[in-house]
């Protein structure tokens, strides 16, 4: 069944949702495709995360910095990508940069924005459910929200989701595996002619 859109207005503006994005047939072959893979952990400052990740196309190195181009992002991403691109009102060629991440059990994101050198991000969610927790602050504390990640959903971040608010997934039992795909922002296309 094709559920539709979570929410036909945006809890959040520039954030959309949608379950039954990817086949099962197709997701157990992401899945396979991720895990011939070889990710590694996530590092920043010296502290070393419990998620394993692999940036392709480009990858912005939390350790020191710095941005750059990276393997090429796999033929097997191609349809998947096109799909994401769709969904998210973008030109297939605007998504140049695929982020997988395994989360084993345990592992979680922490609260942050994505960096200013993308701009949409468009995610998918494979193996288990999770939360994408969003908060922004007011004077007074913070406004949170939730929404649910289903196995095989998309998610779209952009605009007011995407740079005003901070989104984060808390550690869970069971491992989950997502596929991100970003779009460069103004920055970022500027520092991507330089490297080229
Ligand atoms: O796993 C996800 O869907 C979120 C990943 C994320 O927020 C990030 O890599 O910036
Ligand atoms: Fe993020």
């Amino acid at each position: 069944m094709r559920q539709p859109s979570l929410f036909e207005t945006p809890v959040i503006p520039g954030l959309s949702y949608e379950e039954e994005f990817v086949a099962p047939d197709e997701e157990a072959i992401l899945i396979a495709q991720m895990n011939t893979l070889p990710l590694s952990p996530f590092r920043f400052q010296g502290w070393t995360g419990k998620r394993l990740t692999l940036s392709l196309g480009w990858t912005y190195d939390f350790e020191n910095g710095r941005f750059g181009p990276s393997d090429p992002i796999p033929s097997w991403l191609a349809p998947i990508k096109a799909r994401a691109a769709r969904f998210a009102g973008l030109a297939d060629a605007d998504l140049v940069q695929a982020l997988l991440i395994r989360y084993d059990p345990g592992a979680g994101i922490g609260w942050h924005r994505d960096r200013p050198v993308f701009d949409h991000v468009v995610g998918i969610s494979l193996e288990t459910a999770a939360a994408l927790r969003f908060r922004k602050r007011t004077a007074t504390g913070f406004d949170r929200l939730s929404i649910p990640l289903a196995p095989r959903s998309v998610y779209h971040l952009s605009g007011e989701a995407r740079h005003d608010w901070e989104h984060s997934i808390m550690p869970q039992d069971r491992g989950r595996l997502s596929i991100t795909f970003r779009s460069l922002s103004a920055k970022g296309i500027m520092l991507a002619a330089a490297k080229q």
